[in-house]
């Protein structure tokens, strides 16, 4: 189990360090528009996951969205205190 801002900085290290297998690395080298197709495909899960299956499969949709939305912060350098400042 990780927290937000524990992926944060994991993801953070991968994109500067660029290890080797890393599916983050392919995912930035892909590009915003790839990684914005992801984030739509994972929101739609997300939504039919909450309509149509239990808390757990939600929960884990919801954290597929959320590690691709760090994937696209880290590709267009946006930053966790960008974000806050709107919340
Ligand atoms: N939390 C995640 C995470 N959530 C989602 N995903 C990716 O998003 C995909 C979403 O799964 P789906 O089943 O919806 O997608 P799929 O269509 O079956 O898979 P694809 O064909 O799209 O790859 C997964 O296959 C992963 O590639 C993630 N990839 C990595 N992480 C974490 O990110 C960190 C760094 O990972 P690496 O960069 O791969 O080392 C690690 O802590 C990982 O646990």
């Amino acid at each position: 189990m990780k927290t937000f801002e524990q992926l944060w900085a994991e993801l953070g290290r991968k994109a500067a360090d660029r290890p080797e297998g890393s599916g983050t690395v392919a995912e930035l080298d892909a590009g915003v528009h790839a990684i914005g197709k992801k984030i739509v495909e994972e929101a739609a899960e997300v939504w039919m996951a909450a309509e149509h299956e239990g808390t757990d499969r939600t929960a884990e949709e919801i954290s597929q969205l959320l590690y691709h939305l760090q994937v696209l912060m880290l590709a267009r350098g946006i930053d966790l205190d960008d974000v806050y400042a709107h919340l």
